[in-house]
């Protein structure tokens, strides 16, 4: 049988990319939007400040009167203004975020005066500059401005300042619809109850909680029996799954039918086998259904290549589904903290335990081996063919948490 040449990682990437358009979009509570990605620019609705503002506690004065002594005629507190104006030789007590009274210009803290009843004059510094302690009308964002840019994650920070910019609503694209299949004779569904012929199914879960990190409406069949039938009537049952991804049977062996089950089932494979190790059999195809297209993420079995696979392909799909920005993970640049040997054709990905300084490369690094899998925070980036790296050596690491972007 003759196999088709491996692809480099990130043409294969760019391929599945090109195949997904973004879900839907659908408005959702601004706080329930927390962790996707918005589906439109963002434009303010307010001005922030929409006035002048103190930025401290103390007292306003005109611009110009910096000398005192003043008399004070009022206060201005946060959400209730001073209703007058001040002229030179008076002042208004201000607290922090409220209103600078009309006619003001400078805050002086309240620890450089002492105050004598009504009475006021300087005991410390006078502001310098002057409006030193003024926060600007509009110095945050301005009415029908940008404030976010479509693509980008709504995080805590996002939610707070579209909430300040006057939204009570987000459009954001609809959840990814995941169906995660494990598939082989060998897998035994309980893990109490795994006969030594047999081997507890993880990757679905691996998967399936991997995914997780993103908003997903998700779930899991299986495990499934080696045969066309079975693996056939799994994508069936997977309806109305936007994405599918199978795990195991995706090489060359007599019972890998993952690709058989999916021409049997009407799918068209786009492509497979990618320069990657491990993961080099991952397979993606896609069926199209009542003008909806399902992309199907054929996994290979070997647990690490499992996660391998999902981390570059199944995680940046995802996103791409969700309109995210940044689709694909990011890389941090840091040093060996060990040597590591000379690399052959494929890309390799290497188990690794980073401390924020340098980065050690696990012993075990058998595709099979979750114990190395659950001991690394990193996956150090070896490219094809790299030569041998020695200790303090620049490598590029992606990190595992959250799926490799912050
Ligand atoms: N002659 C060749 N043999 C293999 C090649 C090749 O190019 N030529 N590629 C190897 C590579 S690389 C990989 S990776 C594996 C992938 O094989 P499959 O995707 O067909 O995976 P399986 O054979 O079904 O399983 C491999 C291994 O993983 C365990 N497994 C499978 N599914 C699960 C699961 N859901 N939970 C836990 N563990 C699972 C399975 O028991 C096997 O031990 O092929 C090489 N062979
Ligand atoms: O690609 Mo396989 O994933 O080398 O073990």
């Amino acid at each position: 049988m003759s196999l088709p040449p491996p692809m480099p990682l990130e043409d294969a990437q760019a391929r599945l990319l090109a195949l997904a358009a973004p879900l839907p979009i659908e408005r959702v509570d601004v706080e329930g939007a927390l962790g996707r990605y918005l589906a439109a620019p963002l434009h303010a609705r307010r001005t922030q400040p929409a006035a002048d503002l103190s930025a401290m506690d103390g007292y306003a004065v005109a611009h110009g009167d910096l000398a005192g002594p003043w008399r004070i005629v009022g206060e201005s507190a946060a959400g209730h203004p001073f209703a007058g104006a001040v002229s030179g030789g008076t002042a208004v007590r201000v607290s922090t975020g409220a209103v600078l009274p009309q006619g003001t210009g400078a805050v002086i803290l309240q620890e450089d005066v002492a105050r004598d009843a009504e009475r006021l004059h300087l005991s410390g510094e006078a502001p310098h500059p002057a409006h030193k302690h003024i926060r600007p009308c509009g110095m945050d964002f301005a009415d029908s401005h940008e404030v976010i840019a479509q693509g980008t994650l709504l995080g805590p920070a996002q939610v707070a300042l579209a909430l300040a910019a006057g939204h009570k609503h987000l459009p954001v694209c609809r959840l990814p619809r995941l169906v995660v299949i494990d598939s082989g004779d060998e897998l035994a569904a309980d893990p109490e109850a795994c006969a030594p012929h047999q081997v507890p199914a993880s990757n679905g879960a691996m998967v399936l909680a991997l995914a997780r990190a993103l908003p997903v409406d998700a779930r899991r069949l299986g495990p499934v029996e080696d045969t066309l039938e079975a693996i056939t009537a799994a994508l069936e049952a997977s309806a109305e799954a936007d994405v599918i991804v199978t795990s195991g049977g995706a090489s060359v062996g007599d019972h890998d039918l993952v690709r058989p089950a999916l021409e049997a089932w009407g799918a068209s494979l786009d492509f497979w086998r990618v320069a990657i190790k491990p993961g080099k059999p991952i397979l993606v195809a896609t069926r199209e259904r009542a003008g909806r297209r399902q992309i199907i993420l054929g996994l290979p079995g070997n647990p690490v290549s499992s996660f391998v696979t999902a981390y570059h392909f199944l995680m940046p799909l995802l996103r791409a589904l969700l309109g995210a920005r940044d689709a694909v993970a990011r890389q941090v640049t840091t040093r060996l903290a060990a040597p590591v040997r000379a690399n052959g054709p494929r890309r390799e990905f290497l188990r690794a335990q980073w401390d924020g300084a340098a980065v050690t490369p696990l012993t075990l690094q058998d595709s099979g081996a979750l114990s190395s899998l659950s001991a690394s925070n990193v996956l150090i980036d070896r490219p094809a063919l790299a030569p041998a790296a020695a200790t303090g050596d620049e490598v590029r690491v992606y990190l595992l948490a959250s799926g490799g972007i912050a």
